[in-house]
């Protein structure tokens, strides 16, 4: 087990990780959830043991790392959010490049690139010079490298940043299969409240330094188990009818974009018929009135009263 206790970086501008605790254990995949700032990658720095915390301690096992980097970083790999590769390589050439830097014995070296190739889906791309490869497949690469001395654990920072969505879809399937196949634990940050809602047993929320919530993906939905989340979507809104929706006083997070209007309302409140006369009086057509289970994007905006990404 991976545990960081009261872990805390202060810099000059201020704290940017403020006395958390979290653990990982064997095979479980945990997200770390969190909008841009919050302090993600100050974690995981510190979590790799690249840059030393200002209080706090990291443990393996219950023993401390920060004196023995080596205990950690044999059995840690990570995928750091921007891309560390050689474009005038091929991706074999990278791999043999970082393992040859990681000190890999040349024979293991050999059978750790043919399966670190299939494992991240580039074994038929041996002549592309990574320079010409799209961005998807960079982090793809960009995970093998971590990868390469099979580690326990893998923490990836953000790993689908910036990419089209058919790459996105393959590196969630990789980061699973990873997980099923090599029972790899993994620490996976993101912003995108769906990759950690897909892929996560555990979850834990940071914003501005601290974990706001953490648990199972029921726990934490379970922090709203007393409202629930209602789409409307309607035809010919118009100032006079919004405004009226904002003062209704038993409605809370109201959000609209063009004709669909978000809002949560405390669980067992009938407002439909509500709805319907306001509706009326102001000539608005009501298309579809729906509940849904909350989400993590949900628990975050209530908890914090802004949403995950702007
Ligand atoms: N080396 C540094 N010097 C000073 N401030 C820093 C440094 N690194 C991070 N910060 C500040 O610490 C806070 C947390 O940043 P961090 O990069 O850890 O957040 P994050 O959750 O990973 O966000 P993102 O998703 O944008 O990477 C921010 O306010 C950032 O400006």
């Amino acid at each position: 087990m991976i545990e960081a206790v009261n872990l805390t970086k202060s810099f000059k501008s201020g704290v940017a990780v403020d006395h958390i605790n979290f653990y990982i254990e064997p095979g479980e995949i945990v997200g770390m959830l969190g909008p841009n700032g919050a302090g993600k990658s100050t974690t995981i720095a510190m979590l790799s043991t690249l840059i030393p915390p200002t209080e706090g301690d990291v443990l393996l096992h219950q023993k401390s790392v920060l004196k023995d980097q080596n205990l950690l970083r044999k059995v840690l790999g990570v995928v750091p959010q921007e891309i560390a590769l050689y474009g005038d390589l091929t991706a074999k050439e990278n791999l043999f490049f970082f393992g040859n830097l990681y000190k890999i014995p040349k024979k293991q070296l050999n059978e750790r690139v043919e399966i670190v190739l299939e494992q991240i889906g580039l074994e038929n791309e041996t002549k592309k010079l990574v320079k010409h490869y799209s961005g998807g497949m960079k982090r793809r690469l960009n995970i093998g490298v971590a990868l390469l001395h099979e580690p326990q654990y893998l923490i990836m920072d953000e790993p689908t940043v910036g990419i089209d969505p058919q790459s996105r879809n393959h590196i969630l399937e990789t980061v699973k299969k990873l997980n099923e196949q090599s029972n790899t634990a993994i620490i996976y940050t993101s912003h995108y409240m769906e990759e950690v809602e897909y892929l996560c047993n555990r979850i834990y929320i940071m914003d501005q330094g601290r974990i706001i919530a953490s648990g199972s993906k029921d726990e934490i939905k379970a922090i709203l188990s007393s409202e629930n989340t209602v789409v409307v979507k309607v035809n010919n809104n118009s100032n006079a009818f919004m405004n009226e929706l904002f003062n209704q006083p038993i409605l809370t997070n109201i959000k609209a974009d063009e004709d669909k209007i978000n809002f949560t309302i405390a669980k067992g409140v009938n407002f439909l018929p509500n709805l319907l006369s306001l509706c009326e009086r102001h000539n608005v057509l009501l298309k579809s009135f729906q509940m849904e289970e909350p989400t993590l994007e949900d628990v975050f905006l209530h908890l914090t009263g802004r949403a995950l990404r702007n």
